[in-house]
């Protein structure tokens, strides 16, 4: 498989040698100009605190109580969203139905650190995903600016008690998926829904889970660093300028089993390009099927058809990497943001990936081109982008409102932003 398997764990730790350390940042550069895609082994995020959070998300979605967490704004705010993302609009492909995906983004899990993220956006003005997770999905998960998870007291109490929720939140096997926190809180004498709102707009049953997790991947930030150093020959202190080295994000994003039959050219998740930095993924093993890399060099701009499709593996233990567009265009294209997609694949199954950020550009971070060791000085340097308004378009480029939110009605108007959409990225 073209997808190289890397052990980034020699980039992660003080004791390694420089000879190791330069070897695995290589290695890791390599798969990110071949394929803008790895599996990295050695990453530091156990495999029981992915297991823990898996079954709590799994546990959530399985709740009516996530509705409550609907700030009924549709993607870019933050909390969950269903049917409401449309991943190919990242590409300036308006044809296609929403996306059959529903997500739960969390920002801000690490307040200290609220900034961080990898995902894509951390941006904290409202219009942004507050979740962290950078770049996800289609991306963005943002680094959680953590703003629009204000005002959630109150509303979420509203909502969850006019949702008739003060009963078990269970659905049908909440009870039995265990991940265990949230039982105790949620029964005895407390509505089971109560469990829901502490955490400012965080469920208290997802709030440990992702929380270990993100902290538990901060190391790749540093790896990430480190391999941009070693073997791009980029400035540390050039990178700390525009970079956060860790995320305080996540996306949790369910592809539910199929009830009905998917419309023409409707998938999990439409061809795009992450918008941030490097996009973290756990795939999910008891349905890892589906994702799929563009690994042609046609870019952004090709043709369907020119496409050629390669399965990203499923390596036990794994964490999958991939560079997204901001990361792309300041490395001045020698990581390959590529394009990619889940379809459809075993529908009767649900699938859940948890999505979350390695090095997130900081929303406050200058306009900027390219690192230095990077620049081309040629026609190929796209122009300084500052990363909170690029990655703020891109937020809203996942709406499927999109078009109508930007008065996008006749067949010339809509072709001549797709175009523009299209040359955003390298
Ligand atoms: O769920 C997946 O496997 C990938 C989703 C994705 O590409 C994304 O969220 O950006
Ligand atoms: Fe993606």
């Amino acid at each position: 498989n073209e997808i190289c398997e890397v052990d980034v764990s020699p980039l992660l730790s003080a004791n390694a040698s420089h000879a190791v350390r330069a070897a695995a940042a290589a290695s890791l550069s390599e798969a990110f100009a071949k394929t803008g895609f790895a599996s990295v082994v050695g990453h530091g995020v156990r495999t029981s605190t992915i297991e823990t959070l898996r079954a709590s998300a799994v546990q959530f979605f399985a709740s009516d109580a996530k509705h409550a967490y609907d700030k009924g704004l549709g993607y870019g705010h933050g909390g969950y969203v269903r049917n409401a993302e449309a991943g190919a609009q990242l590409l300036g492909d308006f044809s296609r139905p929403h996306d059959l995906v529903e997500s739960m983004t969390l920002g801000n899990l690490l307040a200290a650190e609220s900034v961080g993220g990898a995902c894509g956006t951390e941006l904290s003005g409202p219009t942004v995903a507050t979740g962290g997770g950078g770049d996800f999905g289609g991306g963005l998960m943002g680094g959680g600016g953590g703003s629009g998870s204000g005002s959630g007291g109150v509303r979420l109490q509203e909502l969850a008690g006019a949702a008739g929720l003060s009963g078990s939140c269970d659905g049908g096997g909440a009870e039995e998926t265990g991940g265990g926190g949230d039982k105790g809180a949620a029964s005895g004498d407390r509505p089971a829904w109560a469990a829901f709102q502490s955490g400012d707009g965080v469920p208290h049953l997802l709030r440990a889970p992702a929380t270990a997790f993100v902290a538990e991947a901060s190391g790749l930030g540093d790896a990430i660093a480190a391999a941009l150093e070693l073997s791009l020959g980029v400035e540390t202190g050039e990178i700390d300028a525009v970079a956060s080295r860790q995320s305080s994000g996540v996306r949790l994003a369910l592809y539910p089993p199929l009830e009905r039959r998917a419309q023409p050219g409707q998938m999990r998740y439409g061809a795009h390009v992450d918008s941030g930095m490097v996009t973290v993924l756990s795939i999910d093993p008891a349905n890892p099927h589906g994702l799929q890399v563009d690994t042609s060099s046609v870019g952004t701009s090709g043709a369907d058809d020119e496409r050629v499709w390669v399965d990203v593996p499923h390596v036990k233990g794994a964490l999958v990497l991939n560079v997204g567009a901001l990361l792309s265009r300041w490395t001045g294209g020698r990581w390959r943001a590529s394009v990619h997609r889940v379809l459809l694949g075993d529908q009767t199954k649900p699938r859940l990936s948890i999505v979350t950020g390695a090095l997130g550009a900081r929303p406050d971070g200058p306009p900027f081109a390219s690192f230095t060791s990077c620049r081309q000085g040629g026609s190929a340097d796209l122009p300084p982008v500052r990363a909170a308004e690029f990655l703020s378009e891109r937020v809203t480029l996942h709406r499927p409102e999109y078009r109508n939110e930007r008065g996008l009605a006749t067949p010339e108007e809509i072709e001549e932003e797709s175009q523009r959409i299209r040359t955003l990225q390298k």
